[in-house]
C-alpha cells in the first residue's frame, strides 16, 4: 500500500506566501522552488502556485489534482546518470484554479506578497511580431475589455490580462511595491514582461502607468535546468524506491543555473545561497543559453526527428546529428560575447548533458510553438552573418528541418502561433522554403537556397 505526500506528515508547515506563480508546470517546480526551497531565508519564502492556462471549460489536470492534493508537495526526482536523487519539495506552500482570480486579486493585494514570477512558455505573453502585446488577439481584447469596463469579478484568460487585473489590485490595496520575475526562455524578458504589461495597464486604465513606474520592478532572468515530462516509468519507479504515489512527480537533470538581473523592489528569497547569480550585464548569460542550449534543440527537435529519432539522448547519439549541432554551435558563437575558453566548456557541458541516458527528453516537447522559439534562437545569427557576407550552415539547417516539421514530417506540430505559416507550406519544397523564410524575415537568395539544399538532403536521410 503507497502513502501519499501531505504536510502534517511531512513536517514542513507551509511558509508564508510571498511569491505569487503563473504557470505551476514542471519547470518551475524543478528549478525556483528547488532554489527557494534550500535557500537560508526558505521559511519566510512560500510560493502560491497557479496554473498558467485559463480554458472556458476547465481541463482535468490530474497534476493540479495532485498538488492541491498534497499541500503543495511534490518529489523532485534529480536523474544522476548512476540512479535517481529524489527529494520532498515543500516550497509551493499553496495551489489555486486557473479560474480562481478572487484568490489571485487577494494575494495581489497582500502587502506581504512581493514577487511574481512566471513560466507560461513563449506564447503566454501574448506578443505580435514586434514584441508588442498582441491587440489584434481576439482572447486579449477580450480580457482587456473586460477589465477596462470594471468587470473585476471574472476570470480573465491571457497571461498580460491577469497580471494588469492583479496590479490594479494591489493599486487599490495600497500593497506597495512587487517585481515581477518572468522565467521563460526569451531574450531580455524583465523588459518582455514589462512591456506587454504596460500596454495593457495603457488600454485598461492609463493612470496604472505612474503607479507602475513607482512600484513595479520587473528583473530579467536566464533559467536553465532541462526537465522533460515526467513518464509513467519514472512515477511507477519512484513509487516502487520511495513508497509514495506522485502524480505531480517532477523529474530534472543535475545540472542547473539561475542568472538575474534588476531590482527586486520589495525583497528576494536568498537565492544566492544555492548559487542563482546576480548580475549587472545578463545578455552574455542569455545569448550563451538561448543559443547553445535552446538553439541546438530546436534543431535537434525539427532534423533529427525528420530522421527518426524521438529524445535528445538519440538524437546527440548520432554523429550525424552531433555533426549538425557542432556546426550551428561553430555559427552561433560568432553571436556570443564571451571568452572563447568559456564557450568551449559550455559546449562540452551541453553535450554531457543532451548524452544523458536518462533523460528521456521527447524532442516533440521541444519542437513545440516553433512559430515563437525560430525567430529567438536561430534567425538572429542568420542575419547577424548574411550581414558579414556569411550563409551560416549550421543554422540554416535549422531553419530547413522546421520547414519540413511544418510539413508533417517529424515531430508533431503543436503551434497556435504556426496559423498563418502553414499555408506558406501547401505547395512544393522550394515554394515552402522560400514562404518560411519570407515570414522569418529571410529573404535572401543565398539563404533561401541553402535552406533548400539542407531541406533536401534531410528529405532524402528519411530512409
Ligand atoms: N522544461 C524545461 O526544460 C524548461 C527549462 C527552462 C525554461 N523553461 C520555460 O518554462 C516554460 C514552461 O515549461 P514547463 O516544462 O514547465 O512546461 P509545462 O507544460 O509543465 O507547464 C507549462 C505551464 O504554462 C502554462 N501555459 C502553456 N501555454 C500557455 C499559454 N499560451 N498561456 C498561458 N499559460 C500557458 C500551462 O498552463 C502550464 O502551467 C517553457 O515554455 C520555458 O519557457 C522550461
Ligand atoms: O521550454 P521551451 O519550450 O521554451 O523550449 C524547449 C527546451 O529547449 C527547453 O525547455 C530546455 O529544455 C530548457 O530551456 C533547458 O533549460
Amino acid at each position: 500500500m503507497s502513502a501519499t505526500l501531505n504536510r502534517a506528515e511531512y513536517g514542513r508547515p507551509a511558509a508564508p506566501i510571498r511569491i505569487i506563480h503563473l504557470g505551476i508546470g514542471n519547470f518551475t517546480r524543478a528549478h525556483q522552488a528547488w532554489y527557494t526551497e534550500h535557500a537560508s531565508d526558505a521559511d519566510e519564502w512560500g510560493i502560491a502556485g497557479f496554473p498558467g492556462r485559463t480554458t472556458l471549460v476547465p481541463r482535468p489536470s490530474p497534476r493540479d489534482d495532485a498538488l492541491d492534493a498534497q499541500d503543495g508537495l511534490y518529489q523532485l526526482v534529480i536523474k544522476n546518470a548512476e540512479g535517481d536523487q529524489v527529494e520532498v519539495i515543500s516550497s509551493v506552500s499553496a495551489t489555486f484554479r486557473s479560474h480562481d482570480i478572487t484568490s489571485w486579486v487577494e494575494l495581489f493585494a497582500d502587502p506581504n506578497v512581493a514577487i511574481v514570477t512566471s513560466t507560461i512558455t513563449e506564447a503566454g505573453y501574448c506578443r505580435d511580431k514586434d514584441g508588442n502585446l498582441d491587440l489584434g488577439n481576439p482572447d486579449v481584447i477580450a480580457d482587456l475589455d473586460k477589465l477596462r469596463a470594471g468587470r473585476l469579478d471574472v476570470p480573465v484568460f491571457t497571461g498580460p490580462a491577469k497580471f494588469v487585473r492583479g496590479l490594479l489590485a494591489r493599486r487599490q490595496a495600497e500593497a506597495g511595491p512587487i517585481t515581477f520575475v518572468p522565467c521563460d526562455n526569451i531574450p531580455n524578458n524583465g523588459e518582455m514582461a514589462e512591456r506587454v504589461i504596460r500596454q495593457g495597464a495603457e488600454y485598461v486604465d492609463a493612470t496604472l502607468l505612474d503607479w507602475i513606474d513607482a512600484n513595479v520592478g520587473f528583473v530579467t532572468t536566464m533559467v536553465d535546468r532541462i526537465t522533460p515530462r515526467a513518464t509513467d516509468d519514472d512515477r511507477e519507479r519512484v513509487e516502487a524506491a520511495t513508497g509514495i504515489e506522485d502524480p505531480g512527480l517532477v523529474v530534472t537533470e543535475p545540472f542547473t543555473e539561475w542568472v538575474l538581473a534588476g531590482e527586486f523592489k520589495a525583497g528576494r528569497p536568498h537565492w544566492e545561497s544555492m548559487g542563482a547569480a546576480f548580475v549587472d550585464d545578463i545578455v552574455p548569460h542569455e545569448l550563451r543559453k538561448l543559443y547553445l542550449l535552446n538553439g541546438s534543440h530546436s534543431l535537434m527537435a525539427y532534423c533529427a526527428s525528420v530522421i527518426g529519432r524521438t529524445t535528445v539522448y538519440e538524437a546527440i547519439s548520432d554523429p550525424r546529428v552531433r555533426g549538425w549541432v557542432e556546426q550551428w554551435w561553430d555559427d552561433a558563437v560568432t553571436q556570443v560575447p564571451l571568452p572563447a575558453e568559456e564557450l568551449d566548456a559550455y559546449r562540452a557541458s551541453l553535450l554531457e548533458r543532451f548524452g544523458n541516458p536518462r533523460m528521456k527528453d521527447q524532442l516533440a516537447r521541444i519542437a513545440m510553438d516553433g512559430s515563437q522559439k525560430l525567430p529567438i534562437r536561430i534567425v538572429p545569427t542568420i542575419k547577424a552573418l548574411l550581414g558579414q557576407g556569411i550563409v551560416a550552415k549550421g543554422a540554416t539547417r535549422a531553419v530547413a528541418g522546421w520547414v519540413l516539421h511544418l510539413r508533417g514530417l517529424g515531430a508533431p506540430v503543436d503551434d497556435a502561433g504556426a496559423a498563418p505559416v502553414l499555408p506558406l507550406v501547401a505547395g512544393d519544397l522550394a515554394s515552402s522554403v522560400r514562404g518560411v523564410c519570407g515570414w522569418l524575415g529571410l529573404d535572401d537568395d543565398r539563404v533561401v537556397a541553402a535552406v533548400l539544399e539542407h531541406a533536401e538532403e534531410l528529405e532524402a536521410s528519411r530512409a
